[in-house]
């Protein structure tokens, strides 16, 4: 790309902030200093075993599962960077059990902001695509320590969401509203330069991504719905289709925005308790905002993902995205299913 064309996601920004006047400074800031921190876990993920950094931290999450060390070093970073600028009022993470504030000796600003710090941890030790996945809500007014109430509003409230792939290269999908842009990092430059602006997800598909061995978990109209895509030409669906499955949400998802697809973790009985694997306020609701910017859907199989009204911080939920006639053809296997039972 010729200098006289790039434009690096600072440019970005600031273009951005003089055509939609609800851009401030500040959120300008948040975006900036959030790619920073990106970029240092970019590089801790890159160094691999020669960092010491693979493997277990020997803790776990409010979630139980078992912490990577990368997971524990990219909350950090994402901490540290964002603690000093002004432009917060508070952070929630995937990895902690409560809302973190911004220390007294800070100034604070109006926006939240909640992540998961690193997506697809049992990818880290085979060398597969990671990332980090965040989404910036407004500080309700007058609130100056923010407690979970204030973080569990609904997606359609997020002014920004975002998502890092730590892969081949290192890119940078971002929404402020208006469309869905991806950049890429340039290691030599240290900055992330515009590679795409406006990408739009194609409504029609062939290709889905699942990990189909939860199958026998499943619900009925889920179970028909992939029987019927399985089936292929000579099925109700009348084509063939393929199947990938990275099991990290990152690279899955950046896969159907640049080709297509539906991803799904649908709701499975294993344990029935849990409403579904993906966390809704660090995982569904800011690819949710992405997606449906690039002209995709997202739904749980029933309802619209950004509708949903948040009950608490570190709620699951089922996910469906990606080709918008595709979403719609799985929704209509639940709405079917519903409308007999
Ligand atoms: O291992 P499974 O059950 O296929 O789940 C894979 C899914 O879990 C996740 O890894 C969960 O994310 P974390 O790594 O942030 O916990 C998603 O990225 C991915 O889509
Ligand atoms: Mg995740
Ligand atoms: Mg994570």
């Amino acid at each position: 790309m010729s200098s006289s064309r790039t434009i690096s996601l600072m440019r970005f920004l600031i273009e951005e902030q003089r055509a939609h006047p609800h851009i401030n400074a500040d959120l300008r800031l948040l975006i900036e200093v959030v790619a920073r921190a990106c970029k240092t876990i970019s590089i801790a993920v890159g160094k691999g075993d020669l960092g010491g950094l693979l493997g277990e931290a020997g803790s776990g999450n409010v979630q139980g599962e078992a912490q990577q060390k990368l997971d524990v070093l990219s909350n950090e970073i994402l901490l540290e960077a964002n603690a000093w600028g002004g432009h917060l009022a508070g952070c929630a993470s995937e990895e902690m059990d409560d809302p973190h504030p911004i220390p007294d000796v800070y100034p604070k600003g109006n926006y939240l902001l909640l992540f998961d710090p690193l997506d697809g941890s049992s990818n880290i030790d085979v060398n597969i695509s990671v990332g980090t996945i965040f989404s910036v809500l407004r500080c309700p007014d007058g609130v100056t320590e923010p407690r979970v109430e204030h973080y569990c509003q609904a997606g359609t409230t997020q002014v920004a969401a975002g998502y890092t792939v730590y892969g081949p290269s290192t890119l940078l999908v971002l929404t402020l509203g208006h469309g869905t842009h991806v950049f890429t990092l340039d290691r030599e430059l240290g900055s992330f330069v515009l590679t795409r602006r406006d990408v739009k997800i194609p409504a029609e598909t062939r290709e889905f991504a699942i990990n189909m061995s939860n199958q026998r978990h499943w619900e009925a109209p889920m179970q028909r719905y992939i029987d019927d895509l399985l089936a292929g030409q000579q099925g109700p669906r009348g084509k063939d289709f393929n199947m990938r499955w990275v099991a990290s949400m990152v690279a899955d998802v950046h896969r159907i925005l640049t080709r297509g697809g539906i991803f799904i973790y649908p709701w499975d009985k294993k344990d029935a308790a849990k409403p579904g694997k993906l966390r809704l306020m660090y995982e569904a609701n800011p690819m949710a905002f992405i997606v449906e910017q690039a002209g995709g859907k997202a739904t749980t199989g029933r309802e619209r993902i950004l509708d949903l009204q948040p009950t608490a911080l570190h709620q699951r939920v089922p996910v469906f995205l990606g080709s918008s006639a595709e979403v719609d053809a799985a929704m209509a296997y639940h709405r079917e299913h519903d409308s007999q039972s």
